[in-house]
């Protein structure tokens, strides 16, 4: 059973113009620290560099720069973009990163008025980058597990929209029992998913989207297996994205000592049309695709038997 907890009807989401009561800003100072307020009127921000009035934000332009009253400090005013947002909003699961929302809206070709279909909601990240896709006339079903955490992706989301999303519909329980179907694209960030791929064909339209991101080595593993073992899928494809950043000062231009090594891995296929089972492989399976299948069934075989071993549990 599942529940649906979001589907009101809203004004479009609004990034541009004036700042305006409720809206959130990015102040930073001089240092380059950075502080998020949310506009109120007759409320005050205040710093150990003086005291900021709300009012004096509201009205100004994007990218303006306020002086606050006592300290004399000048801050830079901006709307969070959609990257700033998701690395600083309240977290109950892990977020996608924004490198990795960017792969999978890019290559999954999720585009505006599309149906889409996302597990597991987590904390909104990725579904706030879907529903920019998708925009006002597309379809986005996000599945969570956890109630906690789908009333989090719902805060998160509604906060960056400045209300609920027309074409948001999130739904608390298992994505396994979504009844939905005709999903242009379906996106799983879960533990296994592998073993939803019975709904997915359910659901997912021939030529449609599969993308799936995973931590591991092995999840990426079994996924890829999973598909080609099934067949009615193109070839799998695996990668992953590394974005390192540069410094640029001067003469001294080289990348940054620091960056995101590792996130996650996404695999990705698409949806044969009913019957076509067996696409043409590129390539020969190799060697050592076949000696990962032949152990592979040898664990699940010996999983299976020391399964059929174990005493009943009470
Ligand atoms: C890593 S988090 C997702 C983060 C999310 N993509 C974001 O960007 O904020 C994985 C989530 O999948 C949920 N989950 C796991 N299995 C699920 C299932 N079968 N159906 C729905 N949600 C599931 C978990 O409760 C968890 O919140």
């Amino acid at each position: 059973m599942t529940a649906e907890i979001s589907t009101v009807p809203a004004l479009p989401p609004v990034h541009r113009g004036p700042f305006r009561p409720g809206d959130r800003v990015q102040l930073t100072d001089p240092k380059g620290r950075m502080h998020t307020v949310t506009l109120e009127p007759g409320k005050e921000f205040h710093t150990h560099r003086g005291i900021l009035k709300h009012d004096t934000l509201i009205g100004l332009p994007d990218g303006s720069v306020v002086t606050t009253a006592g300290g004399g400090t000048a801050f830079l005013a901006l709307r969070p973009l959609l990257s700033d947002y998701v690395l600083s909003m309240p977290r109950g699961a892990q977020v996608i990163y924004p490198k990795d929302s960017a792969q999978i809206v890019a290559m999954g070709d999720v585009f505006p008025g599309a149906k889409v279909l996302e597990a597991g909601a987590g904390s909104g990240a990725l579904s706030c980058s879907l529903l920019r896709a998708v925009g006002t006339e597309g379809e986005l079903h996000s599945f969570e597990l956890r109630d906690d955490f789908a009333q989090i992706a719902r805060r998160n989301v509604e906060a960056f929209f400045n209300g609920p999303h027309p074409a948001w519909n999130l739904h608390v329980g298992d994505v396994a029992d979504c009844a939905e179907t005709g999903f242009d694209r379906i996106i799983l960030d879960m533990l296994t998913p592998w073993e939803m791929l019975d709904m997915v064909e359910r659901a997912l339209v021939p030529g449609g989207v599969l993308i799936g991101y995973v931590a591991t080595t092995p999840q990426l593993s079994e996924l890829v297996e999973a598909l080609r073992e099934r067949g009615g899928w193109t070839e799998p494809r695996a990668w992953e994205s590394l974005v390192r950043d540069w410094h640029a000062e001067g003469l001294a231009v080289r990348p940054d000592h620091r960056m995101i090594a590792h996130t996650a891995f996404l695999v990705s296929a698409r949806k044969l049309a009913p019957g076509v089972t067996a696409p043409p492989r590129r390539r020969k399976p190799s060697k050592g695709a076949e000696a990962y299948a032949q152990r592979r069934d040898a664990l699940r075989a010996a999983a299976a038997a020391r399964a059929a071993e174990e005493p009943e549990q009470s």
